[in-house]
């Protein structure tokens, strides 16, 4: 989908959110689903209740828009 499809120039970050729950969709199988397993995407873990990792991401999101060419 991200990598084929109108996505495939989009920012390459995804937050995974409400990891704290037992029943939600895992990161790995998000990155299978979103088919970026084989791109340099980076699928974050979140919990945006506690605010877990979403600065993380932020950060990368951050130092990618620095670098990219
Ligand atoms: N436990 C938990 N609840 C969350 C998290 N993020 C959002 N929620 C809760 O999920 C509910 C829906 O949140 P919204 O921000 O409205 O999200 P939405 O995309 O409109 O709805 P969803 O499709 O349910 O995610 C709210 O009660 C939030 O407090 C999380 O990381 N963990």
């Amino acid at each position: 989908m991200l990598v084929k499809g109108e996505l495939r120039d989009a920012i390459p970050l995804a937050f995974a959110n409400k990891q704290d729950l037992p029943n939600t969709v895992k990161v790995a199988e998000i990155t299978e689903k979103l088919g970026v397993h084989h791109r340099n995407c980076y699928v974050r873990a979140t919990c945006a209740i506690s605010a877990h990792r979403l600065y993380e991401g932020q950060d990368w999101l951050s130092n990618w828009l620095r670098n990219r060419k």
